[in-house]
């Protein structure tokens, strides 16, 4: 994906990185792209169902847009996202089986239809982590500052193979760890929390990064040190809104050499 360094902005504060014992990584939108491939999947699968002549549930039948994404879906774990999205259009579905195929008009039904297109781009497209994220990640590995990923996503895992980037995380905490764990997943807290315990560190010496609504909300209900939001197309007043402590536009923002280099250049 990208060939050029990443942007930078010699503006955004400054972090002393040694002065905490972790950082939480949200994964889509934060460490990789995904976050568009799963908009757009949910996209093509809401439009789809929305369209779908006689389809049962009632409720308020206009497509689907990015508004809704960031208001109802954006951060949170697959069935929630369903589930948030058909209660903002009083569409009322049965929960259905996990196991449902992406024809079942269920909430399952529908989150599992998402997935098998999430995974079809996946799968032809691969993934390329933002070169500003892995400038981070390479800083913070220097440091030896020990790093968790902490995803609402079941696909998680495989993301970060197809970034090559597993090696970088004492542990990712997914979607499915979450639903093992019985952890409420984003905007609840405790998947962070889990993620700290892991790592040995106390919550108020953490530093979470998130891109989503949902995810930051779960920081700031976390009491960690600091919470990143990264804004990519979110808006940054609904990321502080939402409990940001600090806003950025790309993660190299907030490494140190990049931060001179660009001082330097310009
Ligand atoms: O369906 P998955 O892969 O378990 O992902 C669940 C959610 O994971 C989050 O990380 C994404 O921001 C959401 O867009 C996605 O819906």
């Amino acid at each position: 994906m990208s060939d050029s360094r990443p942007t930078v902005s010699p503006a955004a504060p400054p972090i002393d990185w040694t002065a905490h014992a972790a950082v939480l990584f949200d994964l889509d939108g934060v460490v990789t792209p995904t976050a568009e491939v799963h908009m757009r999947a949910w996209a093509d699968m809401f439009n789809h169902f929305l369209a779908l002549p006689d389809a049962p549930g009632g409720g308020d039948r206009s497509p689907y847009e990015a508004g809704d994404y960031f208001a109802h879906v954006d951060g949170k774990p697959r069935y929630d996202g369903v589930r948030d999205f058909l209660a903002s259009r009083g569409i009322e579905l049965p929960e259905g089986e996990i196991t449902d195929s992406g024809d079942t008009l269920t909430v399952h039904g529908l989150g599992n239809r998402k997935d098998v297109a999430f995974n079809e781009v996946l799968e032809r497209d691969g993934v390329d982590a933002y070169p500003g994220s892995v400038a981070l990640l390479d800083h913070l590995r220097d440091l030896g500052t020990p790093l968790a990923v902490v995803s609402s996503s079941r696909n998680a895992p495989a993301v970060l193979a197809a970034a090559g980037l597993s090696d970088r995380f004492v542990t990712v905490v997914s979607g499915a760890v979450a639903e093992e764990l019985g952890l409420p997943g984003k905007p609840a807290p405790d998947t962070f929390v889990h993620a700290a315990e892991v790592l040995g560190a106390p919550v108020e010496r953490c530093v979470v990064l998130e891109d989503a609504v949902s995810g930051v909300r779960a920081g700031a209900a976390g009491h960690f040190a600091l919470v990143v939001g990264v804004d990519r197309g979110v808006g940054a007043d609904a990321l502080t809104e939402a409990g940001a402590d600090v806003v950025v536009a790309d993660l190299a923002e907030l490494v140190p050499g990049d931060r001179e280099e660009a001082r330097d250049g310009a």
